[in-house]
């Protein structure tokens, strides 16, 4: 998917201006920045939850504004940070929500839709909550059933909004292992807002900086992810090293040092 010249504003002004990305398929794509530096807003329009005031969104051939919902759900998912918990339904129940765009008109003919929920289950760890009510459930439990649903969704491209939030260690390591792997082995375009620059070295193939709105540095995580582009984003000193076992770029902030507000989002710190 990719996007061209979007801006998105709330009313007063945009808060996302100019941002092209291209989001490859294989690829996961980690959006990183500052707390209100736009990236849900940006996630948000991406995945037309939000009006964009200018610029257009691709998936594969079709400009999103082009297709219908259900069209467009065939194509694309989104896990956002919050949803409201529906009431009296169970874990297999919210899954099967997933299925939604794939039904016939009287929730007929999904021949798949049984054994994709099963697996969906399977991968994030809640089949042995698939009679518990939602409401019942932790909200690290919960934050796995949405994304049950949204892999039962079974769509070319998955965006997810900080989706390790609530999400113990061992969760956190496991999805972001899982977002490789449906990268990896099943093709999927993947783009996750993330805080966690550590997560985001881990994860990503490509990750995209932004400041005040607009895309100060996109790359491969070793030309991004270095300590002058951080230290400026974020105001404070970092240091960045390569963790000697495993080979991974790992994140150390070190000092407040720098204050805030040294970045303008109106210049690139590295190719965008
Ligand atoms: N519903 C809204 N109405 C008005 N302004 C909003 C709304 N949602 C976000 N904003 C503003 O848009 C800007 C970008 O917010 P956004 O949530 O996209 O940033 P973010 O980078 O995801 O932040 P965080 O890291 O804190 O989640 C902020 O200035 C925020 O105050």
């Amino acid at each position: 998917m990719s996007s061209a010249g979007v801006c998105i504003g709330y009313g007063h002004g945009d808060v996302v201006s100019d941002v092209s990305l291209q989001l490859e398929p294989g690829r996961v794509t980690a959006l990183v920045g500052p707390n209100g530096s736009g990236k849900s807003t940006l996630l948000r329009g991406l995945a037309r939850l939000q009006r964009l005031s200018a610029g257009t969104v691709r998936v594969g051939d079709h400009e999103v504004d082009a297709l219908s919902s259900r069209e467009l759900a065939r194509r694309l998912t989104v896990l956002a940070q919050s949803r409201p918990t529906p009431q009296g339904i169970t874990v297999r129940d919210a899954v099967e929500l997933g299925r939604h765009p794939h039904r016939g008109r009287w929730r007929s003919r999904d021949p798949h839709g049984p054994a994709v929920v099963e697996r969906a289950m399977g991968l994030t760890g809640v089949a042995a909550l698939a009679e518990e009510d939602v409401d019942s459930l932790s909200g690290g439990q919960l934050q796995r059933v949405w994304l049950a649903s949204c892999l039962a969704q079974d769509t070319a491209v998955l965006m997810l909004d900080e989706p390790t939030n609530h999400l113990d260690l061992r969760y956190q390591v496991e999805l972001l292992d899982l977002l490789r792997d449906l990268a990896d082995d099943h093709g999927v375009t993947i783009g996750v807002v993330l805080h966690d620059l550590n997560h985001a070295a881990r994860v990503a193939d490509v990750i995209a900086v932004l400041a005040e709105g607009r895309v100060v540095a996109c790359g491969a995580p070793e030309d991004v992810l270095t300590a002058d582009v951080l230290s400026e984003v974020y105001g404070i000193d970092i240091a960045v090293a390569r963790d000697p076992e495993h080979g991974h770029l790992e994140v150390r902030p070190r000092s407040r040092g720098r204050g805030p507000g040294r970045l303008h989002g109106d210049r690139a710190l590295v190719a965008v």
